[in-house]
């Protein structure tokens, strides 16, 4: 059972924080913090299978949901992560009905997909101590495909009816830079075909997902109903605190 995807399918919001610091110190910190959910970045952070690894380890421990989003849709990065013990998976950069159809696929085993069998050897059934693994694995698997260009918006109804897609996550800066907003997720006109996509979700009754850094753009998303929301990073929690310690130390201390 997968108490994440039990909860964004019963729209119960669940809150959660970003993790790109690629440490497993840093996730079980994280893991602690009271968030429903961890996003373990294999896109754009540092992290590799090991090291996802070892962050899925130090949080097993946790009531948290550690979700990994891995670097493409790729059935055999698929099968690496599934095996590891990964069981909430996030995928960028989908466009297509047939792109998710595919991942959807290839996070089953057959005759409904092509995910290979290597339970024996991994972690994702406990070396086949968990009685049944092979039969029970999708039940608990959570896929959430990323809608973060305007083709892939376009085609967000067929996307949505997708068999086994579990979530759909909205990435507001690639979509603003697909819109020609490069580096500005918040413009009127990004922010307008985010509500939109949200309502549509809302009216197809699949799970929405994003993330928002920004408290009061997070707190409207809430109130239009997403199911998921990473409302922060690691990275910004340090590097914004750390510069902020400095300055009012430098300002106490009368250097500019
Ligand atoms: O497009 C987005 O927004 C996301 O998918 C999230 C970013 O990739 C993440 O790296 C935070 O900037």
């Amino acid at each position: 059972m997968n108490p994440f995807k039990a909860a964004i399918g019963a729209r119960r919001a669940q809150i959660g924080l970003w993790q790109a610091l690629a440490s497993p110190y840093t996730a079980e910190i994280c893991a602690g913090s009271g968030f429903d959910w961890l996003l373990i970045d294999a896109e754009h952070a540092p992290n590799d299978i090991p090291l996802v690894l070892a962050q899925l380890q130090a949080t097993a421990a946790y009531p948290v949901e550690p979700m990994v989003r891995i670097p493409s849709a790729d059935a055999v990065l698929i099968k690496q992560y599934l095996d590891i013990g990964a069981r909430s998976l996030m995928v960028p950069m989908v466009e297509t009905a047939e792109m998710a159809t595919g991942i959807v696929r290839a996070t089953r085993y057959p005759p409904h997909g092509i995910r290979g069998v290597g339970s024996a050897i991994g972690r994702a059934s406990r070396w086949n101590r968990r009685a049944g693994y092979l039969q029970k694995a999708s039940e608990e698997i959570c896929v959430v495909v990323q809608l973060e260009t305007v083709a892939a918006i376009k085609n967000l109804h067929a996307i949505a009816q997708v068999e086994g897609v579990d979530g759909i996550f909205l990435g507001p800066s690639d979509l603003a830079a697909d819109m020609g907003y490069l580096g500005n997720a918040q413009h009127c006109d990004v922010q307008m075909l985010i509500e939109n996509a949200l309502a549509e979700l809302n009216k197809l009754g699949v799970p929405a997902g994003i993330l928002m850094a920004d408290e009061a753009l997070a707190k409207r998303y809430l109130e239009l109903g997403v199911s998921f929301i990473a409302v922060g990073t690691d990275i910004s929690l340090l590097a914004r605190g750390a510069e902020q310690l400095c300055a009012r130390f430098r300002s106490m201390n009368g250097e500019s």
